[in-house]
């Protein structure tokens, strides 16, 4: 397979926090990778890196055979950022048609008006739109130049579940066209069903990179879901071994553990009051916060 993007040992430094650190990594065309992290872990700057817009501290990044900044690959990548900046004055449409003509072979106007799913609100100033309808709109604009590779950073922050689809099943049929695709986001469940790789970054480092089956089973996590009667705080549960994570949300507890028969014991040997368990195999979210803790 092609790599079409390498990061050599890049590290990114600001006023002396690293923010990026020794980052090393090959993409091959056509995938679609999800890079996870925690808030912080340095996502953001790792894409802004290999689109030119900041320069790493030391190390080198190619992509399509050149550097970020060169006109020719610049041609062909299309970015959705977290912020859509829209340009005062100019309506939906013709913001999207000033994006076509940064390109050398742009998709038609009217694809990507579908694209943006704002048929019914074209003629209006962008300026104007929602947050959501504005960040439909940055997707389009991604999408302008008909991109070999397209980065999406935390895209469907602010989209409504039918606006999210539309987006995803986009997403899919560029995936399907062979582009590559990178993209950063806070919901695991989306990465899990459009990623064939995940690579999880923490601290500016990478931790963990592989299919998400791959990941989910190298951490090998499980999740107890129960509700804890009136009596049972949250210091009781202290002191079980083999607890990777608890979260409270009200009275159901969720516990995420590499051994859920230890943590049972545990809790039936010192008569917990709980009811209503359910156990899990692990999702990606458990191997995630697995990772991100170690
Ligand atoms: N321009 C900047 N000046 C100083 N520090 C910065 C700058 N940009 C990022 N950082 C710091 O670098 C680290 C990584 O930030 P980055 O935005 O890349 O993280 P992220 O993984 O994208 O986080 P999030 O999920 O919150 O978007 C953070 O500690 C951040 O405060």
């Amino acid at each position: 397979m092609n790599s079409i993007i390498t990061l050599d040992h890049v590290s990114k430094t600001f006023k002396g926090k690293t923010a990026v650190d020794d980052l090393s990594l090959s993409i091959e065309e056509g995938s679609v990778v999800a890079l996870l992290g925690p808030n912080g872990a340095g996502k953001t700057t790792t894409v802004s890196m290999i689109l030119g817009l900041q320069d790493p501290t030391e190390g080198t990044i190619r992509l399509l055979g050149g550097k970020p900044r060169d006109t020719a690959v610049r041609d062909r990548i299309g970015a959705m950022l977290q912020d859509v900046n829209v340009i005062e004055g100019l309506t939906v449409l013709e913001t999207i048609d000033l994006f076509r003509h940064y390109y050398s072979k742009p998709l038609p106007l009217q694809k990507l008006v579908e694209i943006s799913g704002l048929e019914a609100e074209k003629n209006k100033r962008a300026s104007a739109l929602s947050g959501g309808q504005k960040r439909r709109l940055g997707f389009a604009l991604a999408l302008a130049g008909d991109p070999s590779i397209l980065f999406l950073d935390e895209p469907t922050v602010g989209m409504d579940i039918t606006a999210r689809q539309h987006f995803w099943e986009t997403v899919r049929g560029m995936a399907a066209r062979g582009r590559t695709i990178i993209l950063t986001t806070h919901y695991l469940e989306e990465a899990d069903s459009i990623a064939d790789r995940i690579v999880v970054i923490n601290k500016g480092k990478l931790i963990a990179d592989g299919s998400a089956a791959e990941i989910k089973a190298s951490t090998n996590q499980k999740t107890i879901y129960f509700t804890a009667g009136p009596g049972l705080t949250p210091e009781m549960l202290a002191g079980i071994g083999a607890i990777t994570d608890v979260t409270w949300s009200g009275r159901r507890v969720k516990i995420i553990s590499p051994d859920t028969d230890q943590v049972i014991f545990a809790i039936v040997q010192r008569q917990l009051d709980i009811k209503d368990i359910e156990i899990h195999t692990g999702g990606l979210e458990d191997a995630f916060q697995f990772l991100v803790q170690q």
